[in-house]
């Protein structure tokens, strides 16, 4: 599995363009996405980062971590996901990095999206989808939800994202409209981000293996 996910780390760094920043997703795909991006740093600006974990480990390597405001928008960006169906529409936020993973994609000409194998569904759902909630909100939200879907929202305990709030995993979905499910969760009061990437799907998706499999 680990090598999956370092083969399709590696395969990625093919996408980036030689001075440009780019934009880094969280997870322990993207761990070697980054271990592999040092190898290249003098060829980069620098990485806007989407979480403070995948900040650090950029700062360990010397890559410059920039500010997204400060860098306009970005030709790449690279990140895991938790499901990933044919459409290459994605679950995310397994790691509870999901609403500055959405933002840095969204600012993204193009994102390429680095999974082991097991991660490809032909329905997302087995994952718990995670919704980024404000934490007054949590039990309101989760009442929504039920009378919404045919999920089960389930309070990640213990857990305070990057934002300072808080996350509701959502078991038993079978998500064979993601785009109007992302749409119709967005509009609820009290969500920050919803871990659907279908309105912003991957453009490429590679699949770690001996080779790499892109999509
Ligand atoms: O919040 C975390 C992110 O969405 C990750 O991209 C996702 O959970 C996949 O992580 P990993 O590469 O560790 O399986």
């Amino acid at each position: 599995m680990s090598d999956s996910k370092r083969l399709a780390g590696e395969k990625a760094i093919e996408f980036v363009e030689d001075g440009s920043i780019v934009g880094v997703g969280t997870g322990s795909t993207v761990a070697y996405f980054i271990d592999a991006l040092a190898r290249i740093r003098g060829r980069i600006e620098g990485a806007v980062s989407s979480s403070e974990q995948s900040t650090a480990r950029l700062k360990q390597h010397g890559i410059p971590v920039i500010d997204l405001n400060a860098a306009g928008p970005l030709p790449l960006y690279v990140d895991g996901a938790d499901e990933c169906d044919p459409h290459k529409h994605l679950i995310k936020g397994g790691g509870a990095a999901l609403t500055r993973e959405k933002i840095i994609a969204q600012a993204s000409q193009r994102f390429v999206c680095i999974i082991d194998p097991a991660k490809r569904v032909p329905v997302l759902g087995r994952f718990p989808l995670p919704v980024e909630v404000i934490p007054m909100a949590r039990s309101m939200v989760a009442r929504e939800i039920v009378e919404l879907t045919a999920g089960q929202p389930v309070w990640r305990e213990n857990v305070v994202t990057d934002n300072g709030n808080w996350v509701l995993d959502v078991h038993g979905l079978e998500i064979t409209d993601p785009v109007a499910l992302e749409q119709r969760l967005n509009q609820i009061p009290g969500i920050v981000s919803v871990g659907l990437f279908a309105r912003r799907p991957a453009d490429v998706v590679i699949v770690g293996g001996e080779p790499p499999l892109v999509l």
